[in-house]
């Protein structure tokens, strides 16, 4: 059994707890008590962002980490761990995997997605890989460069994919990237109940990640206020 077995991700739910500065919730206190309760209520894994978040969230669960941090660069789009730096930062707290973007759009400083994966394979070979992609021809891509996991979570956010939903017709780009590639896909992004999240699974994604839905408690009121129109 490979390393990415041992984690017990498959078949099941990673709850993705993030505050980003700014938002109601920020603070690594309170995600890790987030983490807590997704732990109390059967999730399998956490997904965080930042050093800081993780190491408070590794006082208070157990459970493998998908590891991210977002930081925005002045020459490129790409805003989740977009070069080595955030890569030793992770490595430093523990993540388990480390999530980074995968998509065609510029990344800093010029470096490709394929320099930056054979730099972190020199430096890390025993660290998982998630790519966090947009579109099928990203997810094929990852695929070749040998990424462990491929994740939905850019779907809709990207130039290339920009309006678009994982859930639109009943997850038509879930099942065309899942047809695509090698990896083990996880279905992340705007999984917004559990139907969608067991959905998903029927479909092959290895795993689901839900955030929002879960963890920021403005958006959840927000759909609330929404129906209630
Ligand atoms: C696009 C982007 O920056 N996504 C981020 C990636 O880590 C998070 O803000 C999301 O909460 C996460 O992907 C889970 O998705 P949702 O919160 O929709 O369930």
């Amino acid at each position: 059994m490979g390393t990415l077995e041992l984690l017990g991700l498959k078949s099941q739910l990673v709850v993705s707890c993030q505050a980003l500065e700014g938002e109601p919730l920020h603070s690594s206190f309170i995600m890790g008590r987030m983490a807590l309760a997704a732990l109390q209520g059967g999730a399998a894994g956490i997904r965080a962002n930042t050093a800081e978040d993780i190491i408070e969230i590794k006082t208070q669960v157990n459970l493998p980490v998908i590891g991210i941090v977002k930081r925005d660069y002045p020459d490129s789009p790409v805003y989740i761990t977009p070069t080595m730096k955030e890569i030793d930062e992770l490595t430093g707290a523990g993540a388990e995997i480390i999530a980074l973007d995968a998509t065609s759009d510029p990344r800093p400083g010029g470096l490709t997605l394929a320099d930056l994966v054979k730099q972190v394979r020199d430096k890390y070979p025993d660290q998982l890989l998630m790519a966090d992609i947009s579109t099928i021809e990203e997810a094929a891509a990852a695929d070749s460069l040998g990424f462990d996991l491929i994740s939905s979570t850019l779907v809709g956010y990207t130039s290339s994919s920009k309006g678009q939903k994982v859930y639109e017709k009943d997850f038509e780009i879930l099942k065309a990237i899942i047809k695509a590639v090698k990896a083990p896909v996880v279905a992340e992004g705007n999984i917004l109940t559990p139907e969608m999240a067991k959905r998903c699974i029927e479909l092959g994604a290895y795993s689901v990640v839900v955030g929002g839905a879960i963890t920021r408690p403005k958006q959840i009121t927000e759909r609330f206020i929404q129906g209630m129109k």
